[in-house]
């Protein structure tokens, strides 16, 4: 099962990590520059809610995405073409992805990067912001509670936005009690990779006013786009549809237009 290969691969990681990093990292990363606003970046704007976009080289589900990605170009397209973040994978096994992305992506771009991983243990977190990460992901399924909260006041701790994911209405009293600076609902099983866009339009009217909400995965037309929208959520999470299209920044401007590429309707 998914869910289990990435634990097992993420503890291998973690214990290499803990050998290598020293309380002078530590103290490094408490002392770096502010982040950049994650949270506050994500609010609607004419009427469509903000985009995040996803390099997403590769995934377990749909194996390659796109061969021979260019990461830097892509997060860099996806800034001009109005993304109000930009998600990095950073796994390498399941999902193409690498540390070092994060790092010529954030140098590369204005607007804030979500470091996307399977976060376990704190020293990921000082590895995140010591890699530029203005934000990182915490799954709920993933994590018992204590651990979810305490790694969700570690990481803020480390000046980094929280974005909590969720994937069922029994992770929401959890991922609400670690203090998330963002709530993700996913629209895709973790177990089953099977993804539903009715599990935003259920969740979503479930949480609390306040919190910014974002949906993610599954958006794979403008009309996934245009359904979410109507949910109300203030952000939406999108990979695959935009690294497969021959010009992201074309993909980008298409959703951020909401397909009307006007205003508000009133
Ligand atoms: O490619 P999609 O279907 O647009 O999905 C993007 C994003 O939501 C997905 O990559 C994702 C959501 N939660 C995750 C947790 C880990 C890894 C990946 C993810």
């Amino acid at each position: 099962m998914f869910l289990d290969q990435i634990v097992k691969q993420k503890r291998q990681e973690v214990s290499l990590l803990t050998k290598k990093l020293t309380v002078r990292h530590q103290e490094k990363a408490l002392q770096l520059p502010p982040c950049r606003p994650f949270a506050e970046s994500l609010f609607r704007r004419q009427g469509q809610p903000a985009l995040i976009a996803e390099v997403k080289p590769a995934s377990p589900s749909k194996g390659v995405i796109r061969e021979s990605v260019n990461p830097v170009t892509t997060a860099s397209s996806y800034e001009t073409g109005g993304a109000s973040a930009v998600s990095v994978l950073t796994d390498e096994l399941f999902f193409n992805g690498k540390l070092d992305y994060l790092t010529q992506i954030k140098d590369a771009v204005t607007v804030p990067v979500l470091r996307k991983d399977f976060i376990l243990d704190s020293v990921q977190l000082i590895q995140s912001r010591l890699c530029g990460a203005d934000a990182v992901l915490l799954i709920v399924a993933m994590l018992e509670k204590e651990k979810l909260r305490a790694l969700s006041e570690e990481a803020r701790e480390l000046g980094m936005d929280v974005l909590i994911e969720i994937h069922q209405e029994s992770e929401l009293a959890a991922a609400l009690e670690a203090n998330p600076d963002v709530l993700g609902i996913n629209n895709r099983n973790l177990f089953t990779f099977e993804t539903d866009l009715k599990v935003t339009e259920t969740l979503f009217p479930l949480i609390p006013h306040g919190i910014p909400v974002i949906g993610e995965s599954g958006v794979g037309s403008l009309k996934d786009w245009q359904r979410l929208s109507r949910v109300g959520v203030d952000g939406i999470l999108v990979g695959e549809f935009l690294m497969r299209q021959g010009s992201p920044e074309a993909g980008v401007k298409q959703l951020v237009a909401g397909g009307t590429g006007c205003t508000e309707p009133f």
